[in-house]
């Protein structure tokens, strides 16, 4: 079952573009990534599916309900935690999670004792002497405090130490195995590449890329370092396959994607002293998927 399922959603903010003609689902108990770098508009797609602003067109539809007909429905069932969060200062942390809480039909407050001790968050504080990154934990709670069975998660992580981050992933783990489908958007691709299930990549408001993190990983693209004992033709290795080619006196790398037999052919033919081949990561896969769309 999709839990979330987005057809050919807009948003345009005036004449701006806001977000044109998205599409993707999310299925149930998945961990989905949504990236994409500043601007590209993951914000717009989120606060549209929360109704906290409305399609241009397009629809969307959460636990298989229309978002802006079922909006205050759905928003029971979601914990949101937004890219930024703003409080009345003047509240202590346990009266702001307290009143959060009210608006769901359940005793939330031994959840809240436990995500406070999780995130080391002292609820007794004001929110006014908090740091950026204690207030980001209390969104944190305020966003899993009933227990949702959709989280929806904007840039969680800015403002958390390593640590916290750590603890946090593990928490959306957990909420994961409990059973909740959570919706992760980010610009830092390593947080993604280790959390979630698959990803939709975003690029100035259009989806370019939907696929699992395996697929994405195993594209068969390959990061070669070689080391030669002389120096090599700078144009040695500029064969199809080969991309982001370096050449550093005695050091070539590149990307490749391709039949690996074919480099090996060419490693073949010259003196070498070092040679590694390794996964690039997902900051590099993502480059290539950018590249092809421009
Ligand atoms: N309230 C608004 N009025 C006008 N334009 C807006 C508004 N909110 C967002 N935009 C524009 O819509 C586009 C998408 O922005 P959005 O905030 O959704 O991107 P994002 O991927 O979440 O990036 P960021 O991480 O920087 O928030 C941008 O060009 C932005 O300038």
């Amino acid at each position: 079952m999709n839990v979330i399922e987005i057809q050919n959603l807009t948003k345009m903010y005036g004449k701006s573009r806001g977000i044109e003609n998205i599409s993707f689902h999310v299925e149930q108990g998945e961990i989905f990534g949504f990236i994409g770098p500043n601007g590209a508009g993951k914000s717009t797609t989120i606060r549209t599916l929360l109704s906290l602003i409305y399609p241009t067109s397009g629809s969307a539809k959460i636990f298989g309900k229309d978002i802006v007909e079922f909006s205050s429905e759905i928003k029971k069932e979601i914990g949101y935690l937004p890219s930024e969060v703003f409080y009345y200062e003047n509240m202590k942390v346990k009266d702001l999670l307290r009143y959060s809480a009210s608006f769901y039909k359940k005793d939330c407050s031994k959840r809240i004792k436990e995500l406070a001790e999780i995130m080391e968050l002292d609820i007794n504080r004001k929110i006014d002497d908090l740091s950026l990154g204690n207030k980001k934990k209390v969104g944190i709670v305020q966003g899993l405090l009933h227990e949702p069975k959709l989280i929806i998660l904007d840039e969680p992580t800015s403002g958390l130490d390593p640590l916290m981050q750590q603890r946090f992933f593990e928490l959306l783990e957990e909420e994961n195995k409990r059973g909740a489908t959570i919706l992760f958007s980010s610009h830092i691709l390593s947080e993604v590449q280790r959390l979630c299930d698959r990803v939709a990549i975003i690029k100035d408001g259009k989806i370019v890329a939907v696929e699992k993190i395996s697929v994405l990983k195993e594209n068969n693209f390959k990061r070669f370092t070689i080391e030669t004992a002389t120096s090599i033709n700078q144009h040695y290795f500029s064969i199809p396959g080969v991309n982001d080619l370096e050449l550093k006196e005695h050091t070539v790398r590149f990307l490749f994607k391709g039949d690996i037999n074919t480099i090996m052919a060419k490693i073949a033919n010259i003196e070498i002293t070092n040679l590694l081949v390794d996964e690039p990561d997902l900051e590099e896969i993502f480059m290539h998927y950018y590249e092809r769309e421009e």
